[in-house]
């Protein structure tokens, strides 16, 4: 058993994965399933022409897979609203976390379903990552923190020990938290901001110091 599913709250089911959503983002959970040799069954998207992708057949719903094969399920969509959207829908699945062969993992860190990990990512000792999460290339999160669900953690981002980064929230690449901030629910952070004090629900935030420069409307799922 490798590090990362010593680690997984859950155990996977199914050695047969289905990505849900075959863009940009797709291609590097296709690689980081690779790296530990998970088994790929296919893609499902309707907003693409292409029907295979690196090989991989693309399929137009999930009903094309539902009766016939076993399978677990990873969203491989950037985009925190749609992923929330998309997971809310697929009730009765089994998602499964992923993370890459080089990612260094906590014994202590908690990782939740549907979460994936790309490559040289570290989480450190008793951190919590919640269900959907993205942590892109190169995050590093640090001792204690919270990671609340739907959360994407784009590539360079580097938490300091005990933050919080609330549900939803976008943080750009390269963005840098001091310890102990507390950002909240749905916000952006915008690439290489320094937060150095709590933020709001909501707030886009940019800058070194972080200033907020607005805020999103709240969207009735969140
Ligand atoms: C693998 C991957 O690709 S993962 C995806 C990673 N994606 C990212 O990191 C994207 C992060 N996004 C950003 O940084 C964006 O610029 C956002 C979301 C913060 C703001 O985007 P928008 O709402 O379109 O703002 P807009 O571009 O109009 O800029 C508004 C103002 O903020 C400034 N601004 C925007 N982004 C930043 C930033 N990152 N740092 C400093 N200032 C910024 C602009 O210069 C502009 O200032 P002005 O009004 O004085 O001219």
């Amino acid at each position: 058993m490798d590090q990362y599913h010593k680690n997984s709250k859950k155990k996977m089911l199914n050695a047969e994965v289905c990505l849900y959503g075959a863009g940009g983002h797709a291609k590097v959970v296709i690689d980081v399933l690779k790296s530990t040799n998970k088994k790929i069954i296919g893609l499902i998207d309707d907003n693409v022409s292409n029907s295979s992708l690196w090989g991989y057949p693309i399929y137009r719903s999930i009903k094309d897979l539902r009766s016939t094969i076993d399978y677990s399920l990873i969203i491989s969509i950037g985009n925190n609203q749609v992923r929330k959207r998309i997971a809310e829908n697929l009730t009765g699945l089994f998602f499964i976390n992923a993370a890459h062969i080089s990612a260094a993992l906590s014994d202590s860190c908690i990782v939740k379903e549907g979460t994936v990990i790309m490559p040289n990512v570290s989480v450190n000792a008793d951190a919590k990552i919640g269900r959907h999460v993205i942590l892109n290339t190169n995050s590093s999160i640090d001792h204690d923190c919270i990671i609340e669900d739907f959360v994407h953690l784009s590539p360079n981002v580097a938490l300091s020990g005990k933050v919080y980064v609330g549900e939803g929230t976008h943080i750009g690449t390269g963005a840098s938290v001091i310890p102990e901030v507390k950002i909240g629910r749905w916000t952006t952070i915008g690439a290489g901001t320094v937060i150095i004090r709590d933020i709001p629900d909501y707030a886009i935030v940019v800058g070194n110091p972080g200033k907020i420069i607005n805020f999103s409307k709240p969207n009735t799922s969140q």
